[in-house]
């Protein structure tokens, strides 16, 4: 069964709040939680300040993403505020292996995100030294975007890569995920869905993450 990790949409405090308290009560295994800074991405979401709050009242772990510039600037922060997974670009990080070191030895479980013009290749030294590979299967800055189709090529690859270099690493995909193409998603080696409308925009949002995982 696929790790799911619904991602807020979080449009103000009290949204945030609903939002995981029906995190709380589903079947989801992470919180996937979007941090942009309006330079890597076109978009500005939040910072450290709220991943303390919902730390506080989640039962979930707290997979953070870093849609930021130069994120080993706050690695500390978001390591206080409560995050238990950081994963960071390898088109923000000139210095990915050091930055992936940094978070080990924080105690954190490491993540290198790929944006959808990257190919499998660029990973090819880098993947026996992550815990995560976390896909964009659309351009990040936006949620409700359509899944591009060539991602279900790209986690194929990756998955060789990942049996070739004997890494450990999960594959987690983010953008687009839907109950249409879930399984399709789950079958071509995702081993995680990031989804944030398929799940926030149902009607039961619980029942969502409920179809989600059987996918
Ligand atoms: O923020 C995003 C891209 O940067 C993602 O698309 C988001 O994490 C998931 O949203 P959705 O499921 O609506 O595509």
């Amino acid at each position: 069964m696929a790790i799911i990790a619904p991602s807020l949409l979080a449009a103000d405090f009290l949204h945030l709040q609903r939002e995981v308290e029906m995190v709380n009560k589903s079947e989801a295994d992470w919180l996937h939680l979007d941090v942009m800074d309006g330079m890597f991405v076109p978009n500005i979401s939040f910072g450290p300040m709220i991943i303390e709050f919902v730390k506080k009242v989640t039962t979930k772990i707290c997979d953070v993403h870093l849609m930021i510039e130069e994120p080993s600037r706050y690695f500390e922060q978001f390591k206080k505020a409560g995050a238990d997974h950081i994963s960071i670009h390898i088109e923000t990080c000139p210095r990915l292996h050091q930055d992936i070191r940094q978070l080990k030895a924080m105690g954190l479980k490491a993540g290198v995100a790929i944006n959808p013009h990257n190919p499998a290749s660029l990973l090819s030294d880098i993947i026996a030294d992550v815990d995560i590979v976390l896909v964009m299967s659309v351009n990040p800055g936006f949620g409700g975007q359509k899944f591009i189709p060539n991602t279900l090529n790209k986690i194929r690859e990756i998955k060789k890569l990942i049996v070739e270099k004997g890494s450990h690493a999960v594959i987690n995909i983010d953008g687009g995920v839907t109950l249409e193409n879930a399984a399709e998603i789950v079958a071509a080696g995702a081993d995680a869905l990031v989804a944030g409308s398929t799940v926030f925009n149902a009607a039961d949002p619980v029942e969502a993450i409920r179809l989600l995982k059987q996918a």
